[in-house]
């Protein structure tokens, strides 16, 4: 990291190597991780502002759905009882379109568009291309029909609740509110919906290398931040709200500030990046020590990402303290922040999916390695997984061109082709790209 010679507390070589002897596996970082997740309460929220966020309680159907029996085809109504033989005759008596209120037929036939409450007296449609018109009246409606194929009872016919019936489980608590469930909310008539408050969410960049106004210049010695704008976008694909994104110095004193500020606003996560390291200027650790914080875990046995710290801001909400480095911040964020973010949501816990690697890989033994890769499906219609050959932690450019995370668990040296991993989506809530062939990227072996 940079140098600035007011930040305080050089921390120790002692202390350094306690760090790396300290650094627990993933699985159990995990845990106590989400030991901390309290549950967000829920809150009402109009359907049409709904999307994205998740619900807080099962939603029954309060109706059947079709709320009525209808026509699935444009045609004649009619009563087929035990079946209705080709070349039959009837006589049209009446005409229901969709939105006409009930109706009696006695005999005959009715002509029927679709979505048209089915009259009473009638219980099979046959569609109008399978009908000879035999006669029309003066307004041109049709007057006498013959029927072309044999009719069944019931064909054609939508039944009343045989989408979903009144009282049956429509939703399950949980369920991240997206198009297909708001066209089904929309279709039982839910104006609101009971969703979980959205985790407020601070980000505090620290460094002073790093230049947020994209808008200037660029100094020479300085870089375009990009942590913060990727944390902000992947916090909103996971349901959260970001409540401020803030861009710091080296210094505790200008973090602390920044932290207090967050902290009256009032959220339930703190995510700062940089700084939690092995450098003089790496003085999180030592600021939270000293501000009473409860240390959860610093140094999770992974690559990349190994320094990531976590506390309990005394009186306060998490920290989840990520190293600066662009890949240590995605996969703290994937593979930390996201579980948390569902589990005071009320959702379960992702599912990976499983994939044989095309590349061997030599992971070092005894970290969990995520590596950015690209997916694509084989001739024999299975999930194949490459790893890209741009591994280092400061690679944004391979990042941008993966497909997926490809997780390798750390329980052995050796990963020989056709090893099945377990793949997660690079970003939360957003779905994996996969290609029918492997890309000309993938093959590319530029040395890592
Ligand atoms: N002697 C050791 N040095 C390092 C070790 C170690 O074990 N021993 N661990 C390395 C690992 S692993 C990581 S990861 C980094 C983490 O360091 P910090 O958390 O202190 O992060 P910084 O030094 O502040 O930044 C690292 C890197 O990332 C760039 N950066 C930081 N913030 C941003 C941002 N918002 N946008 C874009 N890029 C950012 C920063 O300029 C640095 O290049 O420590 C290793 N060192
Ligand atoms: O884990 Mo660090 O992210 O290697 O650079």
């Amino acid at each position: 990291m940079s140098h600035n010679p007011e930040t305080p507390g050089p921390a120790t070589a002692k202390r350094h190597i306690d760090r790396v002897r300290g650094a627990i596996g993933y699985e159990e970082a995990v845990r106590r991780l989400l030991a901390q997740a309290t549950a967000l309460p829920a809150e009402t929220c109009p359907l049409a502002l709904a999307s994205g966020r998740v619900l807080a309680r099962d939603v029954r159907s309060p109706m059947d759905l079709p709320s009525f029996d209808h026509a699935a085809m444009d045609g004649y109504a009619l009563s087929a009882g035990t079946g209705i033989a080709s070349g039959a005759e009837f006589d049209v008596l009446a005409s229901q379109a969709a939105g006409d209120g009930p109706r009696q037929i006695d005999s005959g036939g009715c002509e029927i568009m679709t979505g048209a409450r089915m009259p009473e007296g009638v219980d099979a449609v046959i569609p109008v291309e399978q009908t000879q018109l035999l006669a029309s009246n003066n307004d041109g409606s049709p007057a006498r029909i013959r029927v072309l194929q044999e009719v069944r009872t019931g064909q054609n016919v939508r039944l009343a609740g045989s989408d979903i019936a009144n009282g049956a489980n429509a939703i399950a608590a949980g369920t991240c509110i997206d198009a297909a469930t708001t066209m089904l909310l929309a279709a039982l008539g839910q104006a609101h919906v009971d969703v979980v408050r959205q985790p407020r969410v601070a980000i505090i960049c620290t460094g002073k290398e790093l230049q947020a106004d994209a808008t200037q210049p660029l100094d020479a010695d300085r870089i375009h931040a990009s942590n913060g704008p990727y944390l902000a976008s992947a916090l909103a694909a996971a349901g959260a709200r970001v409540t401020a994104c803030l861009t710091v110095d080296d210094t505790a004193v200008t973090f602390a500030d920044a932290l207090r500020g967050v902290l009256r606003d009032g959220v339930d996560l703190v995510i700062s990046t940089g700084a939690v390291s092995m450098g003089r200027y790496d003085f999180i650790p030592e600021l939270l020590r000293e501000s009473g914080a409860e240390l959860l875990f610093h140094g999770v046995a992974m690559r990349p990402g190994k320094p990531l710290l976590c506390a309990r801001l005394a009186n306060g909400p998490l920290l989840l303290a990520m190293p600066g480095t662009p890949m240590a911040v995605a996969v703290a964020m994937r593979f930390f922040v996201n579980p948390l973010l569902r589990a005071m949501l009320g959702q379960a816990p992702e599912t990976t999916v499983p994939a044989a690697l095309t590349t061997a890989q030599s992971p070092k033994p005894g970290l969990r390695h995520f590596l950015r890769g690209q997916l694509h499906v084989d001739d024999n219609g299975c999930l194949q997984a490459t790893p890209l050959p741009q591994q280092q932690p400061f690679r944004i450019h391979a990042f941008a061109q993966a497909d997926a995370w490809i997780i390798l668990d750390g329980e052995s040296a050796e990963c020989p082709v056709g090893t099945m991993v377990a793949i997660a989506s690079l970003v939360a809530g957003v779905p994996m790209q996969i290609a029918r062939t492997r890309s000309a990227n993938a093959r590319a072996g530029e040395p890592a």
